[in-house]
């Protein structure tokens, strides 16, 4: 049973924001839906007692040897009897293990700790006594707003909590495959990934690694969950990202702090953020009993995307490039709102049905000028899977090692079985 789970590949979806990033931190709701970009991580079991992290697209390689790691902390499937910040001291004996000159950056620092900490985590050195290979590789712009942090978490998790055994041991399917995870196993898989968001985040709604883990289109408020929304992923948008850096973690930060300062300003803030996403659900209600036209719904969402927008700029979280997109977009009839953190990285503008390929050109040609990326984007698909690379299907896959895994084409990781194995809902079969 073991082999199956030695030689794996695990990949998630990043998520674009509709309406709520940031009130959904403060117990608001979110509209969110997964996005047609994935993350994909590699992992092997290997014969000596090395740990070794490939994260080529922050730039960091490292190892270190099973005795070297603190811990391990007692399994416990059920992440609620770990306290909710990691403990201060093992924070510093993490953090003095990474602390080195190649992991300085907050970005390296941060992805060290999220793996060290679910690796102590979930590990049993007793049972598993053998170090691991893992590399990861992300078709999301990382630190963009598109729940790059999330889609790596989520991954981490399912990766170490199969290959660790906890999950994935009653397969229908056999030894030599995986069919994507059971209901139970997503739910333990986004328990976890949420510590991993944590780790990097700070303060995690939930709501990215949700999405990440289920897929589809969610509307989500803390702590009571998410429910399925319909409507959402028939919409088209164009994504904009300005490749302006910024972090997550200070910007829920800072958002955090202005309401501790500003309770009387931002309080309303937020509730006014819930409102424009009670009207959106309420809309796609209303799309769906036939009491308001597609055309009505775009109108209707144009205005929101404008008030959210401007909520958000209120409480501090836009940039002068997103801004510009906005200033740009509304020369087209078209609205644009950040999405995610903000304070740089991505923007979402709704296209509408009556939007020619000449407008949507034009847009991208004037964005383009200013050093943005743009692209449409498929939303509400699939969200974790997994594949044995020991299944046959996968054979001509033949990812053997961290080379061989920066070396596989994009339309190869795309193809591999395991994780076409859902619904077009998103919804896990
Ligand atoms: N493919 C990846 N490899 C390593 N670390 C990653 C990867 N993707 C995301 N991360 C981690 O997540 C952080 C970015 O998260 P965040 O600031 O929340 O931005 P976003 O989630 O919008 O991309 C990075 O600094 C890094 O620590
Ligand atoms: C700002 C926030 O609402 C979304 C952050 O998304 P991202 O990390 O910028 O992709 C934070 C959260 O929900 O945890
Ligand atoms: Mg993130």
């Amino acid at each position: 049973m073991l082999a199956d789970k030695e030689n794996l590949l695990i990949s998630a979806p990043g998520k674009v924001i509709l309406f709520g990033e940031h009130s959904v931190v403060h117990g608001k709701t979110a509209i969110a839906a997964a996005l047609g970009l994935r993350n994909y991580l590699f992992l092997q079991k290997r014969q000596d007692d090395v740990i070794e992290i490939s994260f080529p697209d922050i730039g960091l390689d490292r190892t270190w040897k099973l005795t070297d790691l603190p811990g391990p902390l007692p399994y416990c499937p059920d992440e609620a009897t770990h306290p909710l910040d990691m403990h201060k001291d093992l924070k510093q004996a993490l953090t003095k293990l990474i602390d080195c000159d190649e992991a300085t950056e907050l970005a390296k620092e941060q992805a060290t700790l999220a793996f060290l900490y679910l690796y102590i985590c979930l590990v049993d050195l007793k049972k598993w006594p053998h170090g691991l290979t893992i590399c990861t590789r992300s078709m999301l712009p990382v630190g963009a707003g598109l729940g790059s942090s999330a889609a790596f978490a989520v991954c981490l998790a399912a990766a170490l909590l199969l290959h660790f055994g906890h999950i994935g041991n009653h397969s229908p399917y056999g030894d030599k495959s995986f069919e994507g995870f059971t209901d139970v196993e997503l739910d333990l898989i986004n328990r976890w990934s949420y510590q991993a968001e944590q780790v990097i985040h700070g303060n995690p709604s939930g709501v990215d690694n949700a999405v990440s883990a289920y897929g589809g289109a969610k509307m989500y408020t803390k702590p009571s969950g998410f429910q399925t929304l319909q409507g959402f992923t028939s919409l088209r948008f164009l994504l904009t990202n300005t490749k302006v850096p910024r972090s997550t973690k200070a910007l829920v930060g800072g958002v955090g702090a202005r309401l501790t300062t500003y309770p009387e300003v931002m309080k309303p803030i937020l509730d006014a953020m819930q409102g424009v996403s009670n009207k959106c659900v309420d809309m796609f209600q209303q799309l769906r009993n036939g009491e308001l036209t597609t055309s009505q719904v775009t109108e209707q969402l144009q205005d929101l995307i404008d008030f959210n927008q401007n909520l958000l700029t209120a409480i501090g979280v836009s940039h002068p490039s997103l801004d510009t997109i906005c200033r740009i977009t509304r020369k087209f009839n078209l609205k644009t709102k950040l999405t995610g953190a903000g304070g740089g990285g991505c923007a979402v503008t709704l296209l509408r049905d009556d939007t020619t390929e000449e407008t949507v050109d034009a847009i991208i040609s004037e964005l383009a000028a200013l050093g943005y990326d743009c692209f449409e984007m498929s939303i509400g698909g699939p969200g974790a899977g997994v594949a044995s690379l020991a299944d046959p299907r996968n054979e001509p896959l033949r990812i053997n090692s961290i080379s061989e895994m920066q070396m596989v084409s994009k339309d190869e990781l795309e193809s591999v079985a395991g994780w076409k194995y859902h619904r077009p809902d998103g919804n896990h079969v």
